[in-house]
């Protein structure tokens, strides 16, 4: 059973108590909370204060991707703030080893995220260290764009490798995910699906999640 994170970024802010009600009705499986700090992607979103609040409003696990620099200056203070899973790129700091062992003192799972332009064989070294790959399917930034096709190889490639060493990190995309690219993602072998513009344009959130399902 394939597992559905709808990302806030595209959800309406005015409204946020009432979209969580929404989200949580429509039977989805996380909240995906994207934080952007204007230096790791060229894009500002939101952080801690509003994730604090958030927790006070939902007892769904959230799913905070954080796209920022330096994460180990912040992944403490993102899991006091509520995060259940705190991903962090293997891009955006050297010691991507001692953030994801942090992550995981502070009692959160760990994930890290990989960009479209990164070998995921890069990952390697810390797979049996993590809960959960994050498999950008855009360039981080921004809700909106289109799927990069040949990001999937990159799914097939995690889901060999878990295979092969009995390990049971989750496999998440994000970005351009729709019924379509869902389908394809799933081929592979992914198990989260992000998704923020496709989700957010339906007014009722069971079609989406039924569809990101593939039912
Ligand atoms: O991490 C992200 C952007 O960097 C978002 O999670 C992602 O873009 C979701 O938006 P969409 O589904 O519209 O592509
Ligand atoms: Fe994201």
């Amino acid at each position: 059973m394939v597992k559905i994170a709808p990302s806030l970024l595209s959800c309406d802010f005015t409204k946020l108590q009432e979209e969580v009600k929404k989200l949580e009705a429509s039977g989805v499986d996380y909240l995906h909370y994207d934080v952007m700090d204007g230096q790791f992607v060229p894009n500002i979103s939101f952080g801690l204060p509003i994730l604090a609040q958030l927790r006070q409003i939902t007892s769904l696990p959230i799913d905070s991707h954080l796209m920022i620099a330096d994460p180990e200056v912040f992944v403490s203070q993102f899991a006091d703030a509520g995060s259940d899973i705190i991903t962090v790129h293997l891009e955006a700091t050297p010691h991507i080893h001692r953030v994801l062992q942090m992550i995981r003192q502070k009692g959160k799972k760990a994930g890290v995220a990989v960009n479209p332009g990164t070998n995921v064989t890069l990952l390697e070294p810390v797979l049996s260290d993590v809960d959960l790959v994050l498999v950008m399917t855009v360039n981080p930034g921004f809700g909106g764009q289109s799927f990069i096709e040949g990001m999937v190889d990159k799914i097939s490639y995690l889901d060999d490798y878990r295979r092969a060493h009995g390990l049971t990190y989750e496999i998440e995309v994000d970005g351009g995910i729709n019924e379509e690219t869902a389908a394809l993602c799933r081929a592979r072998g992914a198990d989260v699906f992000v998704a923020g513009s496709y989700f957010f344009k339906h007014d009722d959130y069971n079609v989406p999640a039924q569809k990101l399902r593939g039912e």
